[in-house]
């Protein structure tokens, strides 16, 4: 794949970013009344309000040439098939597989169908939630278990927490599920603070099992185990692995039956569908847990199929790619109208930046545009009171998606009516801000003097015309959620596939692990740091001073 920068497409939409810079959203929908409803699109139980955005039909339809020509079409089949686009590791992109087992009978990599693998994979889960759940498997000491803790790190911890804790309603049975990642003692301290070792099972979840912080946490939990009784010869009573190096994971004392299989064929950051999902499957149960993969299989089924101009994840992309490269945006929001998403925005986070925080094509060239955003957010309404002001009026363009259910699942007085007029008032303030001469009429309604009036004015106009999307569904269910992220993964692909990048590999983070591992030998021993620079040796003198 080569720079987009160069097709007739992009071409012609850096001309119509001029033309638009002086257009307003707000008369785009003065001029059309059927605007909202145009721009509205539906899918796997969720509308796409996507009207509130700085495009008219003009860049709309230059955004779907681009698509064309950048052969969005093309992509998508060959991700859905097999095809090895992760080329830098010479992978097959498939997490769509996993959530395909029950349509699809076969899906050949390598001269192995993955879709039977897949499913063999479900039954071995569905063993195991159902024997934690019924307390068929028990502690050394026979007692049934109460927690799960899982400890993995990255695309091993965020999506299971975060859809774990999206479908808290759906939690069936008695077992409490916990998430370890971060190699800080306070994360591991307080999670087993108040746990039972005897009732307790650690699911070690690392598709390497080489994670460093994975194997200190993990190794943390059976030294906890040990100390507190726990008998040597039984710890594979209490301890499970997911991992692609069954190797490994047998290495460290976990028997062959409890170890999880993971692919190559599947990205950390988009393996939640798979046994990495485990922790999810124990909190929600089977069914719930496979409702989350069908989900996922319905916006998979749109985005493969629907046409460009009325498919979600292409829209959201090819929007987003709009403000990135062509209005400078440096930023894009996700903000939860729900209280059991507040952490959607970290796991879309990491899914988006680990995927397009890229600066090379996929044939190794530069790239010659502005890639993926910075992703952040985090729930509403709490926000308003946080960092919406720089939304409203900071000079940064930061597009936001808004997502919100329309009915709760803890009906409270009107609070959901109120948190709902929240969501929408923020979409709409953001589009039609506030003017000088209302903000004077404003002061003056309310009887300031004309001093006044001239000194505060100024500070009350936002200039408006910001972008939004606004996502709805009817409830968070486990199809919806599974959707919602489904939705998200596509958009990525979207997105790099029109950058020209490899959105599946992350060569970045390699290096400050390496560095990481130096540092760390200098730390614990007397090493001659004289040749570091001077910032690096004083840091690394005042650790060594306070560990004396
Ligand atoms: O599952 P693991 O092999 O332990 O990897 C855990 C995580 O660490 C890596 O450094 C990557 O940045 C992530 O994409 C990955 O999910």
């Amino acid at each position: 794949m080569s720079s987009p920068t160069g097709l007739p497409a992009w071409k012609a939409l850096t001309e119509h970013k001029e033309e638009m810079s002086n257009v307003k959203m707000a008369t785009l929908f003065d001029e059309d009344s059927n605007r909202a409803e145009k721009l509205t699109v539906s899918a796997a139980g969720w509308t796409l309000d996507y009207s509130k955005n700085r495009a008219n039909e003009k860049t709309l339809s230059l955004l779907n040439q681009l698509l064309t020509e950048v052969g969005m079409h093309d992509a998508i089949k060959g991700m859905f098939n097999g095809d090895k686009i992760n080329n830098t590791e010479n992978r097959s992109v498939l997490h769509t597989a996993l959530r395909a087992s029950h349509a699809q009978e076969s899906l050949m990599v390598d001269d192995t169908n993955v879709l039977a693998e897949v499913r063999s994979t479900l039954k071995q889960m569905e063993k195991f939630v159902w024997q934690l759940q019924t307390g068929q498997w028990r502690g050394y000491s026979n007692l049934p278990i109460t927690d799960v803790v899982s400890i993995g790190i990255g695309g091993s911890y965020l999506g299971p927490k975060v859809v774990a804790e999206a479908l808290t309603p759906y939690k069936q049975s008695s077992i409490d599920v916990h998430f370890v990642a971060n190699i800080d003692g306070s994360d591991i301290t307080e999670k087993l603070r108040y746990l039972d070792p005897e009732t307790t099972v650690f699911i070690i979840s690392s598709k390497s099992f080489g994670t460093l912080e994975t194997l200190y946490n993990a190794n943390a939990a059976r030294d906890w185990f040990l100390r507190n009784g726990g008998p040597e010869e039984l710890v594979h009573k209490h301890f499970a692995a997911v991992s692609s190096n069954v190797e490994k994971a047998v290495q460290f004392g976990i028997a062959e039956e409890n170890i999880f299989p993971m692919w190559d064929w599947v990205g950390g950051r988009y393996s939640l569908w798979s046994a990495i999902g485990l922790p999810i499957a124990v909190a929600i149960g089977m069914e719930n847990f496979n409702a989350v993969l069908d989900g996922a299989y319905q916006m998979d089924t749109h985005f493969k199929t629907a046409p460009l101009e009325e498919n979600l994840p292409v829209i959201m992309g090819a929007l987003g790619v709009w403000y990135s490269s062509f209005h400078n945006a440096q930023s894009h929001a996700l903000i939860p109208y729900d209280h059991y998403l507040r952490a959607l925005p970290a796991h879309i986070q990491q899914l988006d930046m680990e995927s397009n925080g890229k600066a090379n094509l996929v044939d190794g060239k530069a790239v010659e545009t502005d890639t993926g955003p910075i992703i952040w957010g985090g729930a509403g309404t709490n926000g308003q009171h946080a960092y919406h002001q720089l939304l409203h009026q900071g000079t940064r363009l930061v597009p936001v998606d808004f997502i919100a259910p329309l009915k709760s699942h803890n009906p409270v007085a009107d609070h959901h009516a109120q948190l709902f007029a929240n969501c929408l008032s923020q979409a709409q303030a953001l589009m039609v801000g506030k003017t000088l001469e209302q903000a004077e009429k404003e002061l003056r309604d309310a009887g300031a003097s004309e001093a006044e009036i001239a000194a505060v004015a100024p500070h009350k106009v936002i200039k408006g015309n910001r972008p939004s999307n606004t996502l709805l569904t009817e409830k968070m269910t486990p199809s919806t959620v599974g959707a919602l992220i489904a939705l998200y993964e596509h958009r990525t692909f979207v997105q790099g596939t029109i950058w020209g990048i490899n959105s599946f590999d992350q060569w970045g983070v390699e290096l400050g692990k390496v560095l990481g591992t130096d540092i760390y030998d200098r730390l614990t021993s007397d090493s001659d740091n004289s040749k570091l620079d001077a910032s690096t040796q004083a840091l690394i003198n005042a650790f060594k001073a306070a560990q004396n």
